[in-house]
């Protein structure tokens, strides 16, 4: 039998061989660059503690300057702070050498993000094969016209129940806001109306019987509905483990082991759930008699892709884009859907009420814009071209995200050896976007740290914005860029405009205006306690 005495030996052997390892690595890695000193196992991330993970990097930045390193769950990372330093990474062609964003390893087949759906899908034949029909999906004018009417048709419910609680009701607009995307998102995949809304409304009833609103009549319950909006949210906590952690502290570090093990059966959940939806629409598409139509939502055109009754009206070309698409594909498609379009367009809401608070003139314009494309009857639908029209509505959705990203930092890996910034990187070197940093570079940006609209509304009439006209396309990626860049982005701006239009008949006024905004600063930054009064707008 092994002692005590000889497992400690080993263990100390171990340690020493692994730390020896590490730091023999790191003293003669190829192309050193300025960044802090890495502690094995960890990295840098012991330097973030007590501030966000965005400040860390944008204090990293100030002090080692436009393309730095640092090391994340003991690996190295090469962070990029400029947007000609991204060019390469973010190449619009299926044969660039950074389409992966993130690395493979046991823990990450584990999270069952592996050949499976787009947004961490590593294998690319695979992947091409989801996004074709997720862009397919989305990215038709019919989606638009159809996502614009749920969306109105959301957005007069919500105001339903705001007008219910009364003016003078402290509502936490943070919440409200992931309800609201949830049950979008949701309903534009599925077809579905989940109610989220509904029974988040019900939930602040039941918990204060002195409010006057009526509950509603949902066929989902307070805690089914909290369950899953819950899930997807601590689904993408789990994702921050896996990139931060390595396989071995997941599995056996205490405390961050017995998270994983949450997270992994949140997980299960999750997939469960979202199997049973595929599952029940294929019982009820051939449950359909051919000579009815079937209605156009995600799910349904990955359903029917390739098969007779095949609802897309894009032919594709490819003999391997011809079969059609399995479950487990289409349940990975659904929560990439609801991991990209929950969290992003809720906090960006939220960010664009407190600079609108921060800012009367910035509002009192976009309520000048509101009312001059919509007119003065303040119960009609709006269309998807009013949309359209909105374009301050849009330049201030830019604004706000270049001051106050939700997603500030995006990865990529080359597949062969390539030259980023001047230097040769062997294949699979990391390299981290800073978005945050390149959004605000001087060298791209007028008054970096100004918050101006103006800086995106009608710059060809003047020259004050000289910088952001000659460069706003390349060196603004709220969406991303090249073959990877977010296929949601229409449905993203179709929510926020159409929220925006609160402003026409509301106040969104913050409990405490001088107050700075709360941030939950992680991965990607979320607004916090964010509690807002709705009173009509005094005209
Ligand atoms: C304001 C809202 C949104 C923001 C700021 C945002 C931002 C982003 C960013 C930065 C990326 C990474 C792109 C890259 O790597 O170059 C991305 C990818 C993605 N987004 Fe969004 N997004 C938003 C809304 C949405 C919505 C509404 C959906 C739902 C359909 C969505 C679905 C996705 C998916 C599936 C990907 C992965 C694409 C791929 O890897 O091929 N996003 N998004």
């Amino acid at each position: 039998m092994i002692s005590l005495f000889g497992i400690s030996s080993l263990l100390v052997t171990l340690i020493v061989i692994y730390v020896s390892r590490f730091y023999y690595r790191y003293f003669t890695r190829k192309n050193p660059l300025p960044g802090p000193f890495p502690l094995p196992l960890i990295g840098n991330i012991h330097l973030s503690i007590g501030m966000g993970f965005n400040e860390f990097f944008t204090s990293m930045h100030k002090k080692y300057g436009d393309m730095f390193e640092i090391y994340l769950a003991g690996e190295r990372n090469i962070v990029l702070c400029r947007a000609d330093l991204t060019d390469k990474l973010n190449m619009p062609s299926t044969k660039s050498n950074f389409f992966t964003r993130f690395v493979t390893d046991e823990a990450f087949i584990e999270y069952e993000l592996y050949g499976v759906g787009i947004g961490s899908n590593n294998d690319f034949e695979s992947w091409k094969f989801n996004r074709q029909f997720f862009d397919q999906s989305i990215l038709t004018p019919n989606f638009n016209y159809q996502a614009v009417e749920w969306v109105n048709v959301l957005c007069k419910e919500m105001e339903s129940y705001w007008v219910d609680l009364g003016e003078n009701y402290e509502l936490d607009l943070s919440r409200w806001m992931h309800r609201f995307t949830n049950e979008i998102i949701f309903k534009v995949t599925t077809g579905i109306k989940n109610n989220s809304v509904a029974s988040y409304y019900n939930s602040i009833l039941e918990s204060d019987n002195t409010l006057k609103g009526k509950k509603v009549e949902t066929v989902e319950t307070v805690e089914e509905s909290d369950k899953f909006v819950k899930s997807v949210e601590t689904y993408v906590r789990g994702l921050i483990y896996l990139t931060v952690c390595k396989q071995f502290v997941l599995h056996y570090v205490p405390f961050i082991r017995e998270k994983w093990k949450s997270y992994l059966e949140n997980k299960d959940y999750l997939l469960n759930k979202l199997g049973k939806v595929v599952k029940e629409r294929k019982a009820e598409i051939e449950n359909t008699p051919l000579d009815q139509p079937l209605r156009h939502d995600m799910v349904t055109s990955y359903i029917t892709a390739n098969t007779p009754r095949d609802i897309n009206t894009v032919k594709r070309s490819g003999a391997d884009l011809l079969r059609p698409v399995t479950d487990r594909e289409i349940r990975g498609m659904v929560l990439d859907s609801l991991l990209g379009g929950t969290e992003t367009v809720a906090n960006v809401f939220c960010f664009i009420v407190y600079y609108l608070g921060r800012y009367p003139e910035v509002k009192q314009k976009v309520r000048r814009e509101l009312d001059a494309v919509l007119g003065n009857d303040l119960t009609k639908l709006v269309t998807y071209e009013n949309l359209e029209e909105l374009q301050y509505c849009a330049a201030v959705i830019n604004e706000v995200f270049r001051n106050c990203p939700v997603s500030f930092m995006m990865h990529r890996l080359n597949t062969e050896s390539d030259n980023v910034g001047g230097y040769d990187w062997p294949a699979s070197t990391r390299f981290l976007m800073l978005y945050s940093a390149i959004m605000k570079h001087k060298d791209n940006w007028t008054d970096p740290d100004k918050f101006d609209p103006d800086r995106w509304y009608k710059i060809e009439e003047s020259d004050k914005y000289l910088l952001e006209k000659q460069k706003a396309k390349n060196v603004f990626p709220m969406f991303g860029g090249g073959i990877r860049i977010c296929p949601g982005k229409k449905l993203a701006i179709i929510e926020l405009k159409s929220l925006m239009i609160y402003f026409r008949k509301y106040d969104i006024e913050m409990a405490d205006i001088n107050a700075p905004l709360k941030l939950r600063r992680e991965y990607i930054n979320t607004a916090e306690d964010f509690i807002v009064k709705v009173k009509p707008r005094k005209f």
